[in-house]
C-alpha cells in the first residue's frame, strides 16, 4: 500500500549504465537544489557492511554483476524515503528502477514516478570510469569481470525500463560523456525546462 506521507514526493528515477556518472550528479542537485538522494546500490551496500546473514547473500549477487530480489531493494527505499519525507519533496531515486517490474512495483506501493533522469554514455567511457574508479573505491564489484556483466545486466534489464518510461514522455536523456560541469550544466537547463527547482 502506499503510504499516504509520501504521496506529494516528487520522484525522480536517476538511471544510466554502470559509471555513467548517477551518483556524480546526484551529489550536485543535491548540493543546490536540496533535494533527498537516495542510491539503491549504497543502501545495499550498507546492508551488506552490516555483517548480517542477508548481507552476504547480497554481496554474492552484487560481485556477479546481477541483480538483488525486487522485494528488499524496495523495502529498503521505501523506508529511507519515509525517514525524508518533511526535508523535500524531490526524491532522487539513484539506481532504481533497474527492471521493470520495480518501475511498476514502486509506482503502485509508493509514489508515482515524476520524471526519469537518464545519464547516457558508451559502453567504453563506462568501463574505462569503473575501472579508474576501482582503483580507489575498494567496490568488490569494480574489476573487469563484473563489470561487464553489469554492462550486460543494465542492456537487457534496464535498458527496457528506460524505453518504458521514454514511451510515456517521462525520459531526460543527457548526454554524460562529458566532464562533469559540462554533464550537471545540461541537467540544470533540463530541470530549468520542467520547472524542477
Ligand atoms: N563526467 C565525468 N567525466 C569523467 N569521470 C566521471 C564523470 N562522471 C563521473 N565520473 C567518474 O566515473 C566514476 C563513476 O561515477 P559514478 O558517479 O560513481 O557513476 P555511477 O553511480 O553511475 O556508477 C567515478 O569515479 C566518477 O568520479
Ligand atoms: N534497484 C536495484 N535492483 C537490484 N539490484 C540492485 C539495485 N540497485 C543496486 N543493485 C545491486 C546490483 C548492482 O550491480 C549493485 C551496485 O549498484 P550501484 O551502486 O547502483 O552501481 P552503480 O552506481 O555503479 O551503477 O547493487
Ligand atoms: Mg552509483
Amino acid at each position: 500500500m502506499a503510504d499516504a506521507k509520501l504521496k506529494k514526493a516528487k520522484v525522480i528515477f536517476v538511471l544510466g549504465g554502470p559509471g555513467s556518472g548517477k551518483g556524480t550528479q546526484c551529489e550536485k542537485i543535491v548540493a543546490k537544489y536540496g533535494f533527498n538522494h537516495l542510491s539503491s546500490g549504497d543502501l545495499l551496500r550498507a546492508e551488506v557492511e552490516s555483517g548480517s546473514p542477508r548481507g552476504k547473500e547480497l554481496q554474492a549477487i552484487m560481485e556477479k554483476g546481477e541483480l538483488v530480489s525486487l522485494e528488499i531493494v524496495l523495502a529498503l527505499i521505501k523506508d529511507a524515503m519515509l525517514k525524508l519525507v518533511d526535508k523535500s519533496p524531490y526524491f532522487l531515486i539513484d539506481g532504481y528502477p533497474r527492471e521493470l517490474e520495480q518501475g511498476t512495483r514502486f509506482e503502485a506501493e509508493v509514489a508515482g514516478c515524476h520524471v526519469v533522469l537518464y545519464f547516457e554514455v558508451t559502453e567504453e567511457v563506462m568501463k574505462q570510469r569503473l575501472l579508474k574508479r576501482g582503483e580507489t573505491s575498494g567496490r568488490a564489484d569494480d574489476n573487469e569481470d563484473t563489470i561487464l556483466q553489469r554492462l550486460r545486466t543494465f542492456t537487457s534489464k534496464t535498458e527496457p525500463v528506460i524505453k518504458h518510461y521514454a514511451d510515456k514522455g517521462k525520459v531526460i536523456k543527457v548526454n554524460a560523456s562529458g566532464t562533469i560541469d559540462e554533464v550537471f550544466g545540461v541537467v540544470q537547463q533540463e530541470f530549468a525546462k520542467r520547472e524542477i527547482k
